[in-house]
């Protein structure tokens, strides 16, 4: 099932979950509908808001079982993230995870087992207060269509009585970190954007108050697959600098490789079939499961990971000595691209400053990944 479009405020004023307090509060299964919502923000969110870069988030044993269905949606699912990691959820259609993502931000709520971020009791915080200091994110994208993109992005920090003037500067910042220009954009409305750009909203209206954390339901996937890659790489950029702890979910197994740190393989009831860096589950695939789910290509989507420098370089005579050459912090997917598309036997490995560090081939290529392919042993000259 895909998320619905509410946007984080949305969920937190519509929901009809309830409010509990801390320690004392009731388990999930007894909180009851129409529990007061207490004013003032409870001390252990605002502990766990103030680690602005990246929160630990442990799920213990937690379980879901929908009322009136046979089965669990997600079974006995422990799995800890640790503070500014990017978790990529995988797994088809109907397998959980959804589910489980929800309940970190208590959308859903648990059945059975436990949730913590940094430590703290999601369970028994304040739902509401919570996902103001969660980051969300869904494909949806969930703008408010009467509002302006500025209104869409205070939604939360107005929520959070910030100063005017706090959340017009918060709001520029935003904007122009996921290269929307302030002055064109803050004013108008959702529909008066491209899909890409209202996604880029929805991120900047999930980081608006800093979250430590940052859900994302398919955040790219309604739109086209160039703007899906340019959205992806612009997001890989900002979480360098942002550091957040993301649960991920997607379909896309490629995506999962091109921004997880680490990538969870879900089967039914969010059973994880192997939990483990994109380069791990491709050279190991934990079993025929995943190995399917990797599908055709595994090797050419390990080059995407590998740089070139990992290659025994060839010396620079091997190579055409042509203009086409492969940088060294390029990866060896993109010197396969190159040597590919120019019919050449071996490219030149540039550095920085584009001097010569050695020379790559399609034999050095696959010597990397393990073939067994008699490649000269010439260590590459580098400065
Ligand atoms: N509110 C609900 N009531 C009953 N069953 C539900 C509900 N929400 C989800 N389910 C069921 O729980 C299972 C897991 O759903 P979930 O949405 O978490 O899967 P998913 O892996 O995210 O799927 P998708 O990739 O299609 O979004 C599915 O079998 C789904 O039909």
């Amino acid at each position: 099932m895909r998320s619905t479009s509410r946007s984080p405020a949305l969920s937190a004023s519509s929901s009809s979950r309830s409010s509990s307090t801390r320690s004392s509060s009731p388990s999930p299964a007894t909180r009851r509908q129409g529990d007061s919502v207490p004013k003032t923000p409870d001390t252990a969110i605002i502990q766990i808001a103030r680690n602005t870069s990246g929160a630990r988030i442990v799920l213990d044993h937690v379980t879901k079982s929908y009322a009136n269905q046979p089965v669990a949606a997600v079974e006995d699912f422990s799995m800890t993230a640790e503070p500014g990691e990017l978790i990529m959820f995988v797994g088809p259609s109907g397998c959980g995870k959804t589910t489980t993502m929800k309940m970190i931000n208590r959308i859903i709520e648990p059945t059975s087992g436990s949730i913590s971020i940094d430590g703290r009791d999601v369970l028994s915080l304040n739902p509401h207060e919570l996902r103001r200091h969660i980051g969300y994110v869904i494909q949806q994208i969930g703008l408010f269509p009467h509002m302006t993109i500025a209104e869409n992005i205070a939604v939360v920090p107005k929520l959070l009585g910030w100063s005017k003037n706090a959340i017009g500067d918060r709001i520029d910042e935003l904007l122009t970190t996921v290269e929307l220009n302030p002055r064109d954009f803050a004013h108008r409305y959702p529909k008066q954007l491209s899909g890409g750009q209202q996604q880029r909203v929805g991120v900047a209206r999930a980081l608006a108050a800093d979250p430590p954390v940052m859900l994302m339901d398919e955040p790219f996937g309604a739109t086209d697959p160039i703007t899906r890659e340019k959205l992806q790489a612009e997001f890989l950029r900002l979480q360098d600098s942002l550091g957040k702890t993301i649960i991920f979910v997607t379909h896309d197994f490629d995506e999962a490789v091109r921004l997880g740190d680490r990538i969870a393989v879900l089967s039914d009831r969010s059973q994880i079939e192997q939990f483990d860096t994109p380069a791990n589950i491709l050279a190991s695939p934990a079993n025929d499961y995943v190995a399917s789910f990797i599908g055709h290509g595994a090797a050419i989507k390990r080059l995407t990971l590998i740089p070139v420098t990992d290659a025994v370089l060839g010396p620079v005579s091997e190579s055409s000595g042509g203009p086409i050459t492969v940088c060294d912090t390029d990866t060896l997917r993109d010197a396969l691209d190159s040597l590919v598309l120019t019919g050449l036997a071996a490219l030149t490995v540039v550095d920085e400053a584009r001097r010569p560090i050695g020379s790559i081939s399609v034999d050095r290529i696959s010597a990397v990944l393990g073939a067994d392919v008699a490649t000269p042993t010439v260590q590459a000259s580098r400065p």
